[in-house]
Parts: C-alpha cells; structure tokens; sequence
C-alpha cells in the first residue's frame, strides 16, 4: 500500500482513479485487486509486485499518484483466465473490479465495483477447476467437544458437514478432503494439519458461532428447522456450516440456489483411514507426488469428468454399511453378467461433465454449449433408461429411477438450440430458427439485408450510370454509395455526402438510411431477443434444478459402476466375498499397480488372519526375507484388496472372504517429514504411536520396519514392544514386517502370531527374487547380495563381507539375545562392543562433578581409549 497521508502531509493529492482505487483495496485488503482498465486488469504497489513474481509478469510504473511512482503489472482482460488460474492454484484469491459505468457515457472517471472474488475455493469456471478432482472450500470452528468442519463444492452443487473429536481424526478428514481452501477462526492453538496448508484463510473468530451459523442456515434455504438435514444436534458442524456460507456470499456477491442441501458425512460410516495411510498406500498420489501409477491411476476408467470425481470420492471414503456396498458390488456383477457394461460406457463418452454444468445454469454462467451438452445427455435417457431395465440389480433399478424422464427439458432444449451452438452467448446464434417468432423476424430483416443491398446497388447503377458504383458498409459511418472521383460529378442530388477517400467519395440517401436503422436496430433486438431467451431458458431449466441433479449424480454413478466393471474383466479381478465372520481371507491375491507396471509375471500370494479371539489361525504375520523380496508390496496388497472389496470393486485376487473392517492403519518408512520439520524417527514414533492407541480388533494394520530409525538395541526393543502390544492389547489384523529376525520368536503357540517369508535364491552370482509368501520365518538375509546388486563399489562390499564373517563368528555377542533383561539393560553402544578400559574409564567419571569443559575433555580421553 502507497504511503499513508496525515493532514500535515504535503505530498500531492492522489489521482481520482488512484483514489477510486484505494477505496476498492479498502474494502478487499487481504486479496489481489483486478483492476479493469481497459482492455487489461491492471494491479498496483504491493499486488502489482506480488503478482509479477507469481506471474513472472512485467512489473512497470505507471506515472506516479501522490507525490510518488505507481508500481504496475497487468494482464491481459481476454487472457485473464489463465492468469486466474495460475493464482487460484498457488492459493491466492483475486477480486474483480469492473467497469460498471459505460465509458462512452460516464462524466469523468467511470465508474468501477469489485463484482466477484475469485478464491481457490469457490471456483465453479471450467478453466479454473480440475476436471478429475473436486475443487471444495472447507470451514472449520471448534468447540469442547471436538472440531466442526463443513465444506462446500461450489461447481457440483454439494454441501456436507462433519464432526470430530480429536486432532488425530481432523487430520484424517482434511487428509481425505483436501480442500482447496480452508476458512480458520483467526486464533491460537490449531494444530499443525489445519494451518500447515495452502489455501488457508482466517477469519474472525465470532464468525463461527453456532448461534448465528444456525440462523444463517435457516435463512439461506428459507427453512424455520434444521430437522430434515440430520445436524441439529452438530452445533460445531453448524458453526462451520455459518461461517462457511457468510464467506461464500460475501466472495460469490450472488445467489447459489444449486445448494440445496446440507447433509452429515460421518466418520462413523466410513473405514477409517489416516493421512499417513491415504499416503502409503499411494491411493490417488505417489509418495514423489507421481499421480501415474497410483491405485486410482488404475482404478479409473470412467469416461466422465464427473465419474471419475465420484471414483476419487468412494476410493478416499471406503464404507462400513456393507449394505450399500454389496450394492455396488451386485450392480457391477450385473453389469458385467450382461454386457451392459460396453454399451453403457460407449453412449456416456459423449456426456460430458453434467453436475457441473448444472452448477452453471444455476449460478447463471453456462455456456450455449454447457446447454447443447446437457440437451444430447437428457436425448439419451431414454436409451440408458431402456438398456438397464432388464438388468436384475436394485442400485441400477434405483439409479435409473433418479435419473428422471426429463422428457419436457430435453424437448425445451432440442426445440431451443442450434445443432452446434457458438461458445459464447454474447454474439447471438444460439436459438434454433423455429423457436421464437419475433426473433425469426428480426433474424430475417438483418439476414435480408444482403439482397435489398445488391437490388438497391444494381438500381442506383442504372439510374446513375454509373457501373463501378458499389454499395458497402463500414464499423464507423455505417452504410454508404461509392463512387469513384471521376464519376462523383454524376451523383445525383438527393445523395449526401458521408466521407471523402483519396479515389473516391461515399454518399448515403433517405432510403439507405432508412434500412440502414431498420437493419442495425434490427440485429441489436435480435441479439437482445436472444439474451432474454437465454435467461429464460436458464429459468425453465432451473425450476427443474433438484430433479435434474439427481439425475446428474445417478449418470455419475452408472459411469462409476460400469467403469468397475471394465476393470474386473480387463485386469481379471474377482468378487469378494463380504462377511459377518471376522476374519480376512485372500487367495492368490496381487498388487494392482505393481502388477500392472511390471513387465514379469506377478506371483500372487495367500494371505489368511483370524479375527476371531478362539480361532486356531493367526491374527498377526511377522514377515521376513530380504530386501527387494516382496514385503512391503506383499503387505500393500492386501490393504488395498480390502479397500477396494469396500468400495464395492472387484478386487485382484482369485478369492477374497473379508470380514467387517473399522480402519486401515499403516507405519511405512516413506521418507521425512521434514516439511513439518519431523524426523524420520519422530515420524516413525508417532505413527505408531497413533497405531497403538487407535487399532481395533476389526483394524487392519501394516507395519513395515519399524525400529529402522534408531539403533538397533532400541529399534528391536520398540518393534518387539510393538508387535507384542498390537497382538495382545489392540488383537487387530496386523501384517508386521521386519528385518529384526529376532521377532520371529514371537510366534509361539497360543500367541496369535505366526511367521512367514518371501525367499530369494543365489544362481552364481546372481540372485533370484522368487516373490513367494511361505510359511516360516526367513533363514538369511541377503542384504550384502542386495548390496552388491544396487551397485555398491567392491572394496566396500569385500569389507562388508569380512565384518559379517567375524560378526557371525563371535556369535550370540554381536546379535543380542532378546530377553526382556536385556532390552530393559541400560548401556547400549549398538553392535560394537566399547573396550573394557573405556568402560573403566567411564566407571570412574562422575558427571556431577565435572564442568562442561572437563567433560568435553574426558570424552576426548574416552575415545582415545575406545
Ligand atoms: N509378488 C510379486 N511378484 C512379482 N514381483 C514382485 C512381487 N512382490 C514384489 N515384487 C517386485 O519386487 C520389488 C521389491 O518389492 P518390495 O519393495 O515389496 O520388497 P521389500 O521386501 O519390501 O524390500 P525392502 O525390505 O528393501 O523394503 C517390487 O518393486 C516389485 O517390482
């Protein structure tokens, strides 16, 4: 912002247009200012120079306004989207001022509002919104109990609230989300998961009281009770919900009547996954921010945009109503039993993004073309609507029912539009020739105009003479008679001079006049004629908004459950079973990205846990065998085997039997968080941590290496603790792999517990990964093979070799008995043993007594004796 003036300031005043634009800074200080000048949004002082570095556009000056320069960057106004987008993904908001005032009319300055602001999370223009993923804007209050959160997906028309209680499960929530923007009481002490993010708006905090959230609700949906949405006992919720909508309104300045609901998505319905899971199990995002080979990346082979937002969803939101996904489960079967699937895929490749274009005729910004879409969707009901009849599933039975018959719509829309109309509705051409009368008038007074003009060019030449004499029309002085300058002197007297050219001289009459404001006022009142259609059409449609957006979610679905069933037949997936039994049987299971990507053939493995407290089969497997060998995409398998039976998919196994599942809980090594300024093992700790604390008896859980982060006597004590605690106190399904081979002797009869291992054979030189899961635990090891494999310099290996000959020599020494005497020892000096002279050393230093300096020089001392 320019310098602030005090009544003694001397400085000059600012420009009129510098003060029309401090007034709008005012009142938008926290975003960009768009400032339309012209042809260009212009931006000024700090905007200007924080844009130019986002945009890597030119930062110049323009003149200067109170005694001072006026920093300036602009863009373009007809290539203002881009720009647009390009902030919105960087999380910046921008607000729009416009010139509201005609120019050509306005005294002085014209005038400008700020219209609109455009915030990450509220965009609902197609060029701002990824097509594949869901743009949503989230509120978050708080209160005793726990966290509200109510979020918003303002271009598909949804709206839904949650409540949670702890950081843990908000973490999981804004994990699944991932909202574009976050809306915060601006106030201390909110954990990291909610400020540590792009996007992040706060807010006053008395914006979010549930009082006055609870008002707001009731006015913006003109209801006196919140009954029929399921939160009026969500006072957290409800404060979100408030505070959510206030920002919408003030950022949208208009009405959105395609929220027509607000509606609970609890935790409780769905299998609990956390952000660390969402992230090792790579479910939409690589762990290296690849978005390529990733469970979606293989899942996804729906052909609409909004299929594959709603696949994104269920695969983020797996459910615990077994009802509703043995549904899907049945309706996939079905469509596969009886090819609708082919048919079904074919006629929805040309459907388009409906939800989304629904949005836009509420919020008044579609498209002639959003219109001609939705008019060739609605064409085809009828045969979607007649290919599934015969079709025995009740979730299809169900979704062809909402997806209406929308018979008058889909007639409206076939009459109203052209086959192919123009992009843009501002130049006319959007209506169908039969459908208005007066518009087919206007259309044929200015379409007309080309014969009246030759017949009154070929009638002027005879009764002239003149046979070069031509009749045009220009922007600037309209139509007009020319005639070369060596005829000008026939012209007759009734014609009027209009403009003089170098070779010639341009003339108009009455008659030319007088079509020529019958023309123009004619194409102005059919372009104005259109417009009102236009709005009208955008009315019709609306009334009709609730129905039609069901049957936008029902064709969103049938998209989903087709494309299922694609991937079932193509990739060979089969049906799991979904029982009341707790227990978790795969047969011949495979990892679906994994197998996919390679090239070799995958060897499936089996995988059976018992949940069931009597039963004689393990709960836990302790995994072992090198590294390369197929741990940690073994276990990965299986957890997504299970998530995906629990989407109601197909999954990549021969056989799956799975009982009901709460949560999928995962402790991979998958790099740092240093981002969060965590290290690796303070990670790894409190992964646990969370595994321990929140792992059920129905809780499937996957620890890969734990221990890895620290030494070895530590790492073995914590994994073996772990193990141990996740057997007897959580009695979860637990996949527990491990190159501590110490904890294979956990695996004693009655412990639940059992060891198997994936083997590698040595040909020569080469070793030979087999990928198999076998009963037992793994006899060696490998790593110096592996080693040698990844390339490391021979000398190093030789070393290598050398110390583990003389490690494996002295025996039980360097590889710790595991007795709980031991773990619970207090020196620890890892594998090599200090010499006893040190230890002596050591033995006779008090640190009590000893200053820092002294200390530091018994240290030096101590290693010397090392
Ligand atoms: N069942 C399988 N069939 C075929 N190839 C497999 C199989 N399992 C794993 N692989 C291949 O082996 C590679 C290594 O697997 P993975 O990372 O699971 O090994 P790991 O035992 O966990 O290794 P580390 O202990 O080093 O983490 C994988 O990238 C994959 O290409």
């Amino acid at each position: 912002m320019p310098p602030g003036r005090t009544t003694l300031d001397k400085t000059p005043e600012h420009t009129p247009l510098m003060k029309q634009f401090f007034a709008a800074k005012a009142e938008h200080p926290d975003v960009l200012l768009f400032f339309r000048m012209g042809d260009f949004y212009e931006l000024f002082y700090d905007d200007a120079r924080r844009a130019a570095k986002l945009l890597d556009i030119t930062l110049t000056q323009r003149g200067s306004s109170g005694g001072a320069p006026i920093p300036m960057a602009g863009v373009p106004h007809h290539s203002a989207e881009g720009y647009l987008a390009r902030l919105v993904a960087l999380g910046e908001s921008v607000a729009i001022c416009e010139q509201v005032g005609d120019p050509a009319t306005s005294k002085g300055l014209v005038e400008r509002r700020v219209v609109r602001i455009v915030t990450p999370g509220t965009v609902t223009d197609e060029a701002l919104l990824s097509e594949r993923r869901d743009t949503l804007l989230l509120a978050l209050s708080r209160g005793r109990s726990g966290y509200g959160l109510a979020w918003a997906d303002l271009a598909g028309g949804r709206f839904l609230v949650n409540e949670v209680a702890g950081d843990d499960a908000l973490e999981a929530e804004l994990a699944r989300l991932d909202p574009a923007e976050v809306l915060l009481p601006d106030e201390e002490g909110w954990p990291p998961c909610a400020t540590a993010r792009g996007g992040l708006r706060r807010r006053a905090p008395w914006l979010f009281d549930a009082d006055s959230g609870r008002r707001q609700l009731l006015r913006f949906f003109g209801l006196h009770d919140l009954g029929a949405f399921g939160i009026e006992d969500r006072p957290q919720a409800i404060a979100a919900a408030g505070a959510l909508l206030g920002y919408v309104e003030e950022t949208q300045k208009q009405r959105l009547p395609h929220l027509t609901s607000i509606a609970v998505e609890s935790s409780d319905g769905a299998i609990a996954m956390n952000a660390a899971t969402r992230r090792h199990l790579e479910l939409d995002t690589r762990v290296d921010g690849e978005q390529k080979h990733t469970l979606l990346g293989v899942l996804d082979s729906t052909v609409t945009p909004m299929g594959g937002r709603l696949l994104r969803r269920w695969l983020h939101r797996p459910l615990r109503d077994r009802g509703v996904v043995g549904q899907r489960q049945h309706a996939v079967a079905a469509l596969i039993d009886g090819g609708e699937e082919r048919d079904l895929r074919e006629r929805f490749r040309a459907l388009g993004d409906v939800e989304r274009i629904l949005s836009r005729i509420a919020l008044r910004s579609a498209r002639p073309r959003d219109l001609s879409t939705l008019r060739d969707a609605l064409d085809m009901l009828p045969d979607v609507r007649a290919l599934l009849a015969p079709v025995d599933s009740p979730r299809l039975q169900a979704l062809v029912d909402s997806l209406g018959e929308h018979a008058a719509q889909a007639a409206l829309l076939a009459d109203a539009l052209v086959e192919q109309p123009p992009v843009l509705a501002r130049d006319g051409g959007v209506f169908a020739d039969g459908f208005d009368v007066e518009l087919a008038e206007l259309r044929r007074l200015s379409t007309h105009a080309d014969q009246f003009l030759l017949d009154l060019e070929a009638r002027e030449r005879e009764a002239t003479g003149i046979a070069t004499l031509k009749v045009g029309y220009n922007r600037v002085h309209g139509y007009y008679i020319e005639v070369g300058k060596a005829h000008a002197a026939k012209a007759p007297t009734h014609y009027t001079r209009r403009q003089t050219l170098t070779n010639a001289e341009r003339y108009i009459t009455e008659e030319l006049k007088g079509f020529e404001d019958k023309v123009l006022s004619a194409r102005e009142r059919a372009l104005a004629r259109e417009r009102l259609l236009y709005e009208q059409l955008l009315d019709e449609l609306n009334l009709h908004l609730e129905s039609l957006k069901r049957c936008a979610a029902a064709l969103a679905e049938l998209d989903v459950l087709a494309g299922l069933a694609e991937r079932a037949q193509a990739l060979d997936w089969a049906r799991p079973e979904l029982v009341d039994a707790p227990c978790l049987e795969i047969e011949r299971g495979r990892h679906p990205v994994v197998e996919t990507v390679r090239e070799e053939p995958f060897e499936p493995n089996d995988l059976v846990l018992d949940g069931d407290p009597a039963g004689d089969r393990p709960r836990m497997l302790v995994i072992t065998g090198p590294n390369m060998g197929g741990k940690s995409t073994y276990m990965r398998q299986n957890a997504l085997i299970v998530l995906l039976a629990y989407i109601g998919s197909f999954v990549p196994a021969a056989r799956a039997r799975i009982g009901p599942i709460d949560r999928i809980l995962t402790r991979i090594g998958a790099g740092d968080d240093l981002a969060r300024g965590q290290s690796t093992f303070m990670v790894e700790m409190s992964e646990t941590s969370h595994i321990l604390h929140h792992a059920t008896a129905q809780s499937l859980v996957l620890m890969d290496e734990i221990g890895r982060g620290t030494s070895t006597y530590d790492g073995l004590a914590l994994a073996e603790a772990c193990a141990r605690h996740l057997a007897e106190h959580n009695r979860c399904y637990t996949l527990f792999a491990t190159h501590y081979f110490e904890l294979t002797a956990l695996a004693t009869p009655g412990s639940g517990i059992a060891n198997v291992h994936l083997d590698a054979v040595e040909h020569g030189d080469a070793l030979v990964f087999m990928h198999a899961v076998k009963p037992g635990p793994a006899n060696r090891s490998f790593g110096l093979q592996v080693a040698a494999l990844a390339g490391l310099p021979k000398p190093v290996l030789r070393q290598a070799r050398a110390r583990l000959a003389e490690l494996e020599q002295q025996g039980p020494a360097a590889s710790p008995p595991m007795s709980p005497e031991t773990l619970d020892a207090p020196q620890q000096f890892g594998l090599f043993a200090p010499s006893s002279a040190a230890l002596e050393a050591l033995a006779g230093i008090d640190p009590d007594e000893l200053t820092p300096k002294q200390a530091l020089e018994a240290l030096y001392r101590l290693k010397a004796l090392s």
